[in-house]
């Protein structure tokens, strides 16, 4: 744990991110980069560069990449990773966490989420504001889980599939890499194919 953490996108995305920061009281200066040249300031903080100077600070902050789309997320997160920075995970301090819940590096938890017992989350997922996720959910890397998704138990998410707001998951499915899931679908069967679903309950749209 360094004084210092960078937040990676100053967007409407990064503001939240870093509101949780400041909650979490745990650095004593939060910063972003972000290749924008016209944003200065974000939240009252400053903007001191762009993503690639992120390097330079190796040695003296942690880091946290705060851009909500999946793909470019896990791009930027893993040259970090391999480039040995301190990559953290934020977790609002009204979150509510359970027993044996494992949450990996460069996750946000947003503020009121429940994430009950023996979920475990990846590398890099956001789970945003008031989503529920029941016991025992394996949630891969780099999963969106949108604001007041609910999810039952048991079930998994592949690496890089996006939730949408309001979407509703059955106990047990499972839903393979690379998908979408329209705002307020309701999956009540496995998804075994990429793609994009919406309705209730879910229809592929992409095809
Ligand atoms: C804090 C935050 O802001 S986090 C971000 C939260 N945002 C979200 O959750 C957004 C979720 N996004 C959606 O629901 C989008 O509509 C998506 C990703 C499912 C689909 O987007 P696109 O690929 O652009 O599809 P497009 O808009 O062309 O729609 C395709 C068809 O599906 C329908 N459709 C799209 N979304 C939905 C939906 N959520 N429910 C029902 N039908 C839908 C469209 O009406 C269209 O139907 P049509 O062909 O009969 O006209």
């Amino acid at each position: 744990m360094k004084d210092k953490l960078i937040i990676i996108g100053a967007s409407g995305h990064g503001k939240v991110v870093a509101d949780i920061a400041i909650k979490m009281n745990k650095w004593q200066s939060i910063v972003f980069l972000d290749d924008d040249e016209s944003i200065k300031t974000s939240l009252g903080l400053e903007i001191i560069g762009k993503t690639e100077d992120a390097f330079t600070y190796k040695y003296e902050a942690d880091f946290f990449v705060a851009i909500g789309n999946n793909e470019i997320r896990e791009n930027i997160q893993e040259k970090f990773i391999e480039r040995g920075l301190n990559v953290v995970s934020l977790i609002h301090p009204e979150a509510v966490i359970g027993t044996d819940v494992e949450i990996d590096i460069g996750t946000a938890i947003m503020g009121g989420t429940v994430i009950n017992n023996s979920t475990k989350i990846g590398k890099g997922c956001i789970v945003n504001t008031s989503a529920s996720l029941d016991h025992d959910n394996a949630i891969e890397d780099y999963v969106h889980i949108s604001p007041g998704v609910r999810t039952a138990g048991s079930l998994s998410i592949g690496k890089g599939t996006w939730l949408g707001i309001g979407s509703i998951l059955s106990n047990n499915v499972k839903i393979c890499s690379g998908c979408k899931v329209g705002a307020g679908a309701v999956v009540v069967k496995d998804i075994t194919e990429p793609g994009t679903y919406v309705g209730v309950p879910v229809r592929r749209v992409d095809r």
